[in-house]
């Protein structure tokens, strides 16, 4: 059994769990400290909001042993905030969070008129159907960096990529029924990782 964590500041938790524990051999847990954070094979950085996220991470003391837990190659996963916790490079804000995936965000990317969507996208590389993509007041990736594998792009922007322990999406395949990015993240982040 694989145990993935969820950190549980804030956010969409409950959601990312429930879809982790549709999987065959995984568990999902709420995490929220680092002792809990050290007894997971993977961890998922949840969507809502990075502001908030950031400051509760920094209360705490925890911005900077996570950051080296991820450096050090801890399978991490971020979805939407968490998208924007990972970054390198965050337009416009000088703030920075963990700054570990080379990658440049754009917060509220879509402006407020599309402030939230949903549309569909074929990527065979992920999973053989078509996969639901929820976008709440989502960032794109303006720019990503050599090593960064881009994994999918809607009206030509950037909304998943990935780079060595990282993957990142600015929708949110928890808020859908389909676990196509849970079974990604968990067999190419945790599982094939762990066989190495
Ligand atoms: N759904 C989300 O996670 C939205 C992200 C939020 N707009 C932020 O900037 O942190």
């Amino acid at each position: 059994m694989y145990k993935v964590g969820v950190l549980a500041i804030q956010g969409a938790v409950s959601e990312h769990i429930a879809c982790l524990d549709r999987l065959p051999d995984v568990e999902g847990l709420a995490v929220k400290t680092m002792a809990e954070i050290n007894q997971v094979d993977g961890l998922i950085l949840p969507g809502g909001e990075s502001t908030a996220m950031g400051k509760i991470l920094g209360y705490y003391n925890m911005l900077e042993p996570l950051r080296t837990k991820i450096a050090n190659g801890l399978p991490v996963w971020g979805t939407c905030a968490g998208l924007i916790l990972l970054a390198k490079e965050i337009t416009g804000q000088p703030v920075r969070y963990f700054s570990t995936m080379d990658i440049t965000v754009r917060r509220n990317g879509y402006g407020s008129q599309l402030d939230s969507f949903e549309t569909t996208v074929s990527l065979p590389n992920v999973s053989h159907g078509n996969i639901p993509l929820v976008f709440i007041r989502a960032p794109y990736i303006e720019k990503v960096g050599e090593s960064v594998e881009v994994l999918a792009k809607i009206q030509g922007r950037i909304v998943a990529a990935a780079q060595n322990n990282m993957l990142v999406t600015s929708f949110h395949p928890e808020l859908t029924t389909d676990l196509s990015f849970h079974r990604y993240f968990f067999e190419h982040f945790i599982q094939n990782r762990a066989a190495k």
